[in-house]
């Protein structure tokens, strides 16, 4: 290329990245970063840190809040010194986004053992005195996040839990090697390439057009309620698993369904939540509970969900000893799903 052809070259590029958003630049930013180890090393020396011991992040208590503290590399390097850590280490860390500027977001779990044997838990409660902080089971603080610290936790811990589960390959039973960014492991005896599992689940809020129906299992917290959820099978479309679902869990077959909204799920392992609104046929609204899903099920009115959304933790017992109902916290999609459905009822009342 000539000098001239060079510098057209470069100012179209210029100009080509002007054109794209932030948002575009953004994910192509993260897209190379993934691609290419090369382009992840300076990333990793500029970026942010967002530590976890035992797959539990790091938190500092600020009002009735969480607040997730962010690290540089030398804050890193140093607690590493002092706890008689190789800087190396650090390689065990995953990308898990960048923010506008492109300074680029890792995570990094320091109570876990790592097959690379560089990697041995570091004692829990002196890191927490050295950092200000404490580690906290995800369940118990996702709640109190702000719902950007919350995607961005549950996309680090899924992370950092696929790869300490991920550690050897399942055809040579040989260690596998992670990529600079994390988003992949790859065996080096059969270059097999693994890459993070996402479990599709669907949850459909069950109408019957004035009722919707509501379950609880046993492992929920008291008194909460929640719509169906279930694992989609192997083979299955999304529509099928709603079908299936509804059918096994209150006896049910479903007539219609609507697309509502999708999220990610840290639990148990990573789940991609796809939320339906769905109704049942006119005159087929008996539920027969299955025992061995579900503690019990029900019709609940327009009125009384409405009450429940509206009503805020900590829920105290009532005269006859029982809880309120009460429903998943808005985070949860659960909440949208049927939050929606209440406005949707709402807004189908009103006289036109
Ligand atoms: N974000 C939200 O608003 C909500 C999320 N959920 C999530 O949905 C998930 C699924 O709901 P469930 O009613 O428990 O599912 P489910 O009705 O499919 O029953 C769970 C059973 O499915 C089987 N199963 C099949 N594939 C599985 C897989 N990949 N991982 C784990 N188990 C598998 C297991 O035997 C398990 O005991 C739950 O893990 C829960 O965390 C549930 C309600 C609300
Ligand atoms: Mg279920």
């Amino acid at each position: 290329m000539s000098l001239y052809c060079g510098i057209a070259f470069k100012r179209k590029l210029f100009w080509c990245y002007r054109l794209l958003s932030t948002y575009v630049t953004k994910t192509r930013y993260l897209f190379e970063l993934k691609e290419d180890d090369d382009a992840c090393k300076k990333p990793q020396q500029t970026g942010a840190f967002y530590l976890f011991h035992g797959l539990a992040p790091l938190l500092q208590t600020s009002a009735h809040q969480y607040l997730a503290p962010q690290h540089s590399l030398f804050e890193l390097e140093r607690l590493l010194g002092k706890f008689g850590q190789d800087a190396q280490r650090i390689e065990d860390s995953v990308l898990i986004g960048c923010s506008e500027q492109q300074e680029a977001w890792f995570a990094l779990d320091l109570g876990l053992d790592n097959s690379s044997s560089i990697s041995a838990s570091l004692p829990k409660p002196e890191m927490e005195t050295e950092l200000k902080g404490s580690f906290i089971e995800l369940r118990k603080a996702l709640f109190q996040l702000s719902a950007k610290d919350a995607s961005l936790l549950s996309t680090a811990q899924a992370l950092l839990r696929w790869h300490d589960a991920h550690q050897f390959c399942s055809r040579s039973g040989q260690p596998t090697k992670k990529n600079l960014a994390g988003s992949k492991r790859v065996c080096p005896s059969n270059n097999i390439i693994y890459y993070p599992q996402v479990a599709p689940v669907v949850i459909t809020l069950v109408s019957d057009g004035t009722r919707c129906l509501l379950a609880r299992q046993s492992s929920f917290p008291k008194g909460m309620y929640s719509a169906l959820a279930g694992f989609c099978d192997i083979g299955e479309s999304v529509e099928e698993t709603v079908r299936r679902e509804v059918a096994e869990e209150v006896g049910l077959e479903v007539e219609s369904l609507q697309y509502c909204a999708s999220q990610h799920w840290p639990f148990p392992n990573s789940s991609l939540m796809i939320a339906y609104h769905a109704t049942v046929k006119p005159g087929q609204t008996e539920i027969q509970v299955n025992l061995r899903e579900l503690e019990t099920a029900a019709w609940f009115s327009h009125h009384e969900v409405a009450t429940a959304l509206k009503r805020k933790g900590p829920y105290t017992q009532q005269q006859n000893g029982t809880l309120p109902f009460w429903l998943p916290p808005k985070l949860a999609i659960s909440h949208q799903l049927i939050k929606e459905w209440v406005e949707k009822q709402t807004s189908s009342s009103l006289p036109a």
